[in-house]
C-alpha cells in the first residue's frame, strides 16, 4: 500500500460515552455504504436517529455482561481491529476464525476525570475507569496503517469530509493514532493520580504529567524559543481557566506573570491589588476599595509598572478601570470587571482582559513541578500563611497594632517575591521591594533606593520606608541586613528566623530600639 493511498471505511465500531456528533458521524459512514457496529447507549442513540446498526453483542454472538464491564473485550473485535490486511497468513487466520476487519474506531472515554473532579466516592471513580475503551483505542492506534482511530469529537469533521473524498490517508491515520495514545496516557495519568491521592501519597514513584495543549505560543520566554501552553484539567482560578475578554493572544511571559500577579493578590481578603513585572511584584496594596488600591499600589514603583501586569482580588469597577487605562498595561485579571469597567478597557485593543469567575485558595495544597536537566523537581505548593497567633515576638519592643498588620501584609507579599526577598510596607501598601539579589542586603538596599525614586516622583526627598516595616523572606545571616533596613527607617521587622546569629541579629534590632517578629516559617522562592 503506497503512502498516499486512501483507504474507505467498509466496517466501523462507534463506542462513545460523549455521545456529541455521533449522529452525524454515523450519517456519514452509513452514507458510504459501511456497516456499523455498535455498542449499548450508542447504539441505542443512532438507531433513534434512523441510522442502521449492528449491536456489538449480536456481531460476535456474546452478550454485553458484568454491568458493561465487558462489551468489546472478545477476540471478533480486536481481531476486526488488529488484523493486518496486508499480511496472508493474518488474513486466512481472520477467515479461519470469521473475524470480520473493523476499518474505523471511535471511541471516546467514560468521564473518569470530570468524576473524579465532582468529587464523587471512590466506588463510582473505579466504576468510571474504562478498560474496553482504552484497548480498542490502543489496538486501532497500533493498526493505523489499517485502521482509522478517533478519540475526540472534534475529530469528526475532518474525517467526514475524508470519507467524502474518497477515504483516510495514512498521515492522516498516523496522526489520530498519536493522538490515541497521547489521550489513553492522560486518561492513565489521570487514574494513577487518583491513586496515589487515595494512598495519600504526594510523590508515587512514577510521576505522570498530563496536559492539553491550549495554544501554541507566538514564542517562547524569548523570540528564538518555541512554546506552548498546556492546561492540566484543575479547576484552580486563574490565568489557565480564565475567560479573555479582550486583548492579543498572551504571550509566554505574560501568562507567566498574569499566573505569578493572581495568586500573589488572592492572599489578601481586603479590596487589593498587584502589579507585576518579570514575576516579581513592583507594587502591591490593600485599601478599602480597589481604587485606592491602586493609587497605592502604583506609588510604590510608578517606573517598573510601566508594561506590567495588574491583579485584583474584586470586581474591577469604572473608577479602577479608568486609572489602570492611563498607564500601559499588558494584562489586567480580576475574578469579574463591571460593564463600565469594560466598556473603558474596551477602547483599549491590545490590553488583555482576563476574568476568572473567583480567586485561588492560597492555602490549597497541590504539588508544582519545575524542569532541569534531566527531570523535573516536584514540591507541594507554598500554601503556607503565618497568622498574628503564630508569631514571636523577640525584641524588647512589641510592635504596634498598625506595624503588626503591616509586618503580616509585608510578608504575604515577600512570599511572592523571588529570593532574595526584602519587603517594606506602610498602612497596607508596599513602600520598596528588593527581588531577586543574591545577597540579602543588596535586597534591602535596592527596595530603598527604588523607594527613594518613588518619593521624589511624589516631591519628596526621604525614602518612603522612613517610618516602614520590613519583611525579609528568609532568615538573615548577619546583621548588615537588618541594619540597612534599620538605616532606611523601618521601625519592626518580620523575618523566618533560624540563622546561628539570630541573637546578633536580635541585639542590633534591639540596640536600633525596633520591634522583630519571627515566622518559623521561610517564603523562599525561586
Ligand atoms: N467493557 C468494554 O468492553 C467496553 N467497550 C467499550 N466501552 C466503553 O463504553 C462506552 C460506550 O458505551 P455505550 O455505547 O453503552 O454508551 C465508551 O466510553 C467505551 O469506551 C467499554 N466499557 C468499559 O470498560
Amino acid at each position: 500500500m503506497s503512502q498516499t493511498t486512501l483507504l474507505p471505511v467498509k466496517r466501523a465500531l462507534l463506542s462513545v460515552s460523549d455521545k456529541t456528533g455521533l449522529i452525524e458521524l454515523g450519517r456519514a459512514l452509513a452514507a458510504q455504504g459501511a456497516e456499523i457496529l455498535s455498542t449499548g447507549g450508542s447504539a441505542k442513540a443512532l438507531r433513534e436517529a434512523g441510522i442502521a446498526v449492528v449491536e456489538v453483542s449480536d456481531h460476535t454472538g456474546f452478550p454485553e455482561i458484568l454491568d458493561g464491564r465487558v462489551k468489546t473485550l472478545v477476540p471478533q473485535i480486536h481481531g476486526g481491529i488488529l488484523g493486518r490486511r496486508d499480511l496472508p497468513a493474518h488474513v486466512a487466520q481472520m477467515k479461519e476464525h470469521q473475524i470480520a476487519p473493523i476499518d474505523l474506531v471511535a471511541v471516546n472515554l467514560y468521564p473518569f476525570e470530570a468524576t473524579v473532579a465532582s468529587g464523587a466516592a471512590a466506588d463510582d471513580c473505579i466504576e468510571n475507569i474504562d478498560i474496553g475503551g482504552p484497548a480498542l483505542i490502543r489496538a486501532a492506534a497500533k493498526n493505523h496503517g489499517h485502521v482509522v482511530v478517533l478519540t475526540s469529537t472534534d475529530q469528526y469533521g475532518a474525517i467526514i469530509e475524508a470519507l467524502q473524498s474518497g477515504g483516510t490517508s495514512l498521515e492522516a491515520r498516523r496522526a489520530l493514532a498519536g493522538a490515541a495514545y497521547a489521550r489513553t496516557a492522560a486518561y492513565d495519568s489521570a487514574i494513577a493520580a487518583w491513586f496515589a491521592k487515595e494512598r495519600h501519597e504526594t510523590f508515587p514513584e512514577r510521576f505522570t504529567l498530563a496536559g492539553l495543549r491550549r495554544e501554541v505560543l507566538r514564542y517562547g520566554e524569548n523570540p528564538h524559543q518555541q512554546a506552548a501552553f498546556y492546561t492540566d484539567g484543575t479547576t484552580r482560578p486563574g490565568v489557565a481557566t480564565a475567560r479573555q475578554v479582550q486583548g492579543k493572544s498572551l504571550s509566554y511571559n505574560n501568562l507567566n506573570d498574569t499566573d505569578a500577579a493572581f495568586e500573589a493578590v488572592a492572599e489578601f481578603t481586603d479590596p487589593a491589588v498587584v502589579i507585576v513585572k518579570h514575576a516579581n511584584p513592583c507594587g502591591v496594596a490593600t485599601a478599602t476599595n480597589l481604587s485606592s488600591a491602586w493609587d497605592h499600589a502604583l506609588r510604590c514603583d510608578p517606573v517598573s509598572a510601566f508594561g506590567g501586569i495588574v491583579a485584583l482580588n474584586g470586581t474591577l469597577d469604572e473608577e479602577t478601570a479608568v486609572k489602570i487605562a492611563t498607564i500601559f498595561t499588558e494584562v489586567i485579571v480580576a475574578p469579574d470587571a463591571t460593564e463600565g469597567a469594560q466598556a473603558v478597557l474596551a477602547r483599549k485593543k491590545n490590553l488583555r482582559l482576563l476574568l476568572t469567575g473567583a480567586l485561588p485558595d492560597p492555602t490549597a495544597g497541590g504539588v508544582i513541578v519545575r524542569s532541569l536537566a534531566g527531570g523535573f523537581l516536584a514540591q507541594t505548593r507554598d500554601n503556607g500563611r503565618v497568622e498574628e497567633s503564630a508569631l514571636k515576638v523577640v525584641t524588647k519592643r512589641a510592635p504596634s497594632a498598625e506595624e503588626m498588620r503591616d509586618l503580616i501584609f509585608a510578608f504575604r507579599v515577600a512570599k511572592h517575591v523571588k529570593s532574595n526577598a526584602i519587603v517594606y510596607a506602610k498602612g497596607g501598601a508596599t513602600v520598596g521591594v528588593g527581588a531577586g539579589q543574591m545577597s540579602r542586603v543588596d535586597s534591602a538596599r535596592i527596595a530603598v533606593s527604588k523607594s527613594l525614586e518613588a518619593a521624589k516622583a511624589l516631591g519628596q526627598s526621604e525614602p518612603l520606608t522612613r517610618g516602614s516595616v520590613a519583611a525579609s523572606d528568609a532568615f538573615f545571616p548577619f546583621a548588615d541586613g537588618l541594619e540597612t533596613i534599620v538605616a532606611a527607617g523601618a521601625t519592626a521587622v518580620i523575618q523566618p528566623g533560624g540563622s546561628i546569629r539570630d541573637d546578633e541579629v536580635i541585639a542590633a534590632a534591639d540596640k536600633a530600639g525596633i520591634a522583630m517578629v519571627l515566622t518559623g516559617m521561610r517564603h523562599f522562592r525561586h
